[in-house]
């Protein structure tokens, strides 16, 4: 089974493409627990196949956040996979068999630390991964490549995702691989080095952010009203 080089981490980042959503699989190949972070329902099947061809065992399903633009694959995925749990941060006030506050998730001898990086939404957190020899942290909306996640909607506020991602996210060492919940422009990933150096939004004074945040002028996400309520059951079905 192919290995992040140096580590027994299991690591692939998967795509959906019509949400443009990334999730990731990551797995200890020694004792094989693997978490999987931001599925979508669409392909939630896919997931669970790669899971169980590689001979993993999933124990979590994990959401960065309640996500507005697609309905997450963590209630497909328990019903595919049983025995795993959903997990999500007490903050999104979402139901899950595990609410998150700063802490840690371990799978084998893997640990994600939680840091919590509101301003997208309230309940936004990213996940750290710091191993003898690879750096990663996960930030779903919170900061992506060369961009970050918009706060016109769900409890969004400019300012306190500018403190976020500069208190919680550009604190980590420049070497330090970041990969988003999404990517409208092909990129895949991104380093703490390189977002503190190119990032047109957040290379800015706080002030500066706001200003751009306020008058980006987005359309809605196409499935947000189904999205959000579903997202909020962590895509379980009553
Ligand atoms: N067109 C897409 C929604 C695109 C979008 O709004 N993306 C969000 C993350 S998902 S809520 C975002 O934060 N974008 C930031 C940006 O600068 O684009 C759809 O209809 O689903």
């Amino acid at each position: 089974m192919a290995t992040a080089a140096g580590t027994s981490l299991v690591f692939r980042q998967l795509f959906e493409k019509e949400s443009s959503t990334y999730t990731y699989l990551l797995a200890d190949k020694d004792t094989k627990e693997a978490v999987l972070i931001d599925p979508v329902v669409d392909t939630a099947e896919r997931d669970a196949k790669l899971v169980s061809e590689l001979g993993l065992k999933l124990i979590y399903v994990i959401n960065t956040h309640c996500h507005a633009d697609h309905i997450t694959g963590t209630g497909k995925l328990k019903s595919l996979v049983p025995g795993c749990k959903s997990v999500i941060s007490r903050a999104s006030t979402a139901k899950a068999d595990v609410l998150l506050e700063e802490g840690q998730v371990t799978f084998g001898k893997f640990s994600l630390e939680v840091r919590t990086t509101p301003g997208h939404t309230n309940g936004c957190v990213t996940y750290v991964l710091m191993d003898e020899s690879i750096r990663m942290a996960f930030t779903g909306d919170t900061l992506l490549v060369r961009g970050c996640g918009r706060t016109d909607f769900q409890e969004g506020n400019p300012a306190t995702l500018y403190d976020s991602v500069w208190g919680k996210i550009f604190t980590l060492p420049d070497d330090t691989l970041l990969f988003p919940a999404h990517d409208y422009k092909g990129q895949t990933m991104t380093t703490v080095g390189e977002e503190k150096r190119h990032n047109p939004r957040l290379t800015q004074s706080k002030d500066k952010f706001v200003e751009i945040m306020n008058t980006l002028g987005l359309a809605y996400p196409k499935q947000i009203d189904r999205a959000v309520p579903a997202n909020l059951k962590c895509g379980l079905q009553d």
